[in-house]
């Protein structure tokens, strides 16, 4: 490292001044750009002025080497001085200055008169190391004055840093006593920065103290003691060498994790009842029940085909109720492995397990604090999961994997599937407490091949909004194209009509949906099912007339047949004919 003599000016002066009062001769100190940095008598009104004509200082800053010269003007190194030969100098003493191996400066001793240059003359060896210590001392000064310099640079770079920080930052000693805090921390915990600060002043919890203590991690919800803010605090100890030498806490204000998690799941998908599409009598029914239920605290199971919207109805209920401005978090209990499933449904402290995250994990259940914790697929959690569920929704309260601290949730459940819980139940797959505890509400979603009236109305609705969507606007579609549509019986439900209408405006492009430009399936399924229909209706068609037949006992009473069936005499011989019924059988 490259050390200033100019950054210690006073000090080099003081080297100049002390060397001068124990030597009794004339003193300069020149930098490695040959600037005079000190000087003693007549050289130290030209500090600060470089010194063009030093041509014996360049030469000891070029080689290194100490010169002394006893016959001014005679020396080699006077032949280039303009001075030669009227120089007002009598004998000379040069050393470098040296740091590791660089030459930062030179000292020099001068002499004015006989008896400063005897003094100097006589005792050269003493006094070349009488300047070496000298040297070394004004190394170790500029040294020391760069290091302190640097490290300030370090520290305002490093607060810099800290203050930019989204998380308040603490930094504690060994003693427990708080070294540095960012911006952040200052306002999470009210410090006063006049204060000295413990930990203990302004944090309350015995565990986090304890883990600072023993150079251990934790986290874990903390209160404040001069703030009501509840904070997520994690500790990461500082060791050096295996000794522990402090920590740095994190802290996080409560309120505004939840906020994000609010903003990333409730003002996205604001769903309302309105938004349900469906006129149908059990639409209408179950969407009264919904909006109904939807203020109270019960824990809702809602049942229904894949695709027949449980998701929309869970959002629109906690859109409805008290909890709307919190959090709504969805999760798909059948689409998580299992080894994870515990771990995003309770959350987990940190160590607990191999592959835990450092500084552990919030689960879903507190996560959803306040708001709604939507269980989709519950027919999916396996029974270990489903003991663990019924104790949260009894006491209301969760713990963390690995840890022994039970948090208090306020959560509504409201809980999904498409499976039949009752005969789960029944078979051992599902808990039975559980299943009563779900199911105090219980809410149906018909399929949409039990409500096909509903499908013109969600056909217009998703083709309003895939046109918007893929900006590809559609002139209509025709009576055909809808029979079809309301005839078909809709496995995916309206996850599936909305993808079929997706595909038919991305086809036509601003032309007219048709029965021909329907996905082939519908168009396959929807002949064969009408075929189907009209020989059901036939075969129906017979029976019935054999059986008014068989009523009035057929020899010579047709017309007593033909009255009970709501037809003329001359269409029942038709139809006879047509079916091929044989007159003379008796039909019992
Ligand atoms: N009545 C409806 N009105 C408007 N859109 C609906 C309706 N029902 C369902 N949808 C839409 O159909 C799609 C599927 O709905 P959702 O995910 O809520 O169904 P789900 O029953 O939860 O399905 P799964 O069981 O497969 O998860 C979504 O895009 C949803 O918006």
């Amino acid at each position: 490292m490259l050390y200033y003599l100019r950054n210690i000016k006073s000090t080099v002066q003081q080297t100049a001044d002390a060397i001068a009062a124990a030597l009794k001769i004339e003193v300069e100190i020149a930098d490695a750009d040959l600037v005079r940095v000190a000087g003693t008598g007549k050289y130290k009104s030209q500090c600060g002025c470089p010194m063009d004509d030093g041509f014996v200082y360049r030469h000891v800053l070029k080689t290194g080497e100490p010169v002394i010269i006893d016959n001014p003007g005679f020396n080699e190194l006077c032949h280039p001085c303009p001075c030669k030969g009227n120089c007002m100098e009598y004998a000379e003493v040069a050393i470098p200055i040296r740091s590791e191996d660089q030459i930062i400066g030179v000292i020099g001793l001068v002499s004015f008169d006989e008896e400063q240059t005897k003094r100097l003359m006589d005792n050269k060896q003493s006094l070349l190391l009488f300047l070496e210590k000298m040297a070394d001392l004004l190394v170790g000064k500029a040294s020391e004055i760069q290091q302190n310099h640097d490290r300030d640079i370090l520290t305002s770079q490093l607060v810099t840093v800290l203050n930019l920080l989204h998380d308040g930052i603490l930094l504690v000693n060994d003693q427990q006593q708080i070294t540095h805090y960012n911006t952040l921390a200052a306002k999470l915990l009210d410090i006063d920065e006049q204060e000295e600060q413990a930990l203990y002043h302004l944090l309350e919890n015995k565990k986090l103290w304890q883990a600072v203590e023993r150079g251990e991690t934790f986290s874990g919800n903390i209160q404040g003691k001069r703030v009501a803010t509840q904070l997520y605090c994690d500790v990461v100890p500082i060791k050096k060498d295996g000794v522990i030498e402090g920590a740095v806490i994190t802290l996080r204000d409560i309120q505004q994790i939840k906020k994000l998690v609010k903003a990333a799941t409730v003002n996205e998908i604001e769903t309302h009842f309105s938004q349900i599409v469906g006129n149908s009598r059990k639409m209408k029914e179950l969407k009264a029940m919904a909006l109904h239920v939807a203020p109270s605290k019960a824990t809702l199971l809602i049942q229904g085909e894949s695709g027949t919207g449980k998701e929309l109805l869970a959002r629109a209920i906690h859109q409805s109720s008290k909890r709307k401005g919190h959090a709504f978090i969805a999760i798909n209990c059948g689409a998580i492995p299992e080894n994870l499933l515990e771990s995003e449904l309770f959350g987990y402290e940190e160590g607990s397990f191999t592959g835990a995250k450092r500084g552990g994990k919030i689960g879903k259940f507190e996560l959803a604090h306040n708001g709604t914790l939507f269980l989709d697929e519950i027919g999916d959690m396996p029974l270990h999961l489903q003991v663990k569920i019924l104790r949260v929704l009894q006491e209301r309260r969760v713990e963390r994997i690995g840890s022994s601290r039970s948090i208090p949730v306020d959560v509504r459940v409201i809980a999904a599937t498409h499976r039949d819980l009752d005969n789960m139940v029944k078979t051992g797959e599902f808990r039975e407490d559980l299943y009563y505890r779900l199911n105090v509400i219980p809410l149906t979603i018909p399929p949409l091949r039990e409500r096909l009236e509903d499908v013109p109305i969600l056909t217009q609705f998703y083709l309003d909004y895939y046109s918007v969507v893929t900006d590809r606007s559609v002139s209509g579609i025709t009576p055909e194209a809808i029979e079809i549509l309301s005839h078909y019986t809709w496995p995916g439900n309206v996850r599936e009509l909305g993808n079929v209408i997706e595909y038919c405006v991305t086809m036509v492009a601003g032309g007219m949906i048709t029965a021909d430009t329907m996905p082939k399936r519908i168009r396959t399924e929807n002949k064969a099912e009408i075929k189907d229909l009209s020989l059901n209706l036939k075969a129906l068609e017979r029976e019935t007339i054999m059986r008014a037949l068989t009523l009035v006992n057929i020899d010579g009473h047709k017309e007593d047949a033909a009255k009970l069936l709501g037809i003329s005499r001359a269409s029942l011989y038709r139809k006879i004919k047509e079916y091929e019924i044989e007159e003379n059988k008796t039909f019992t």
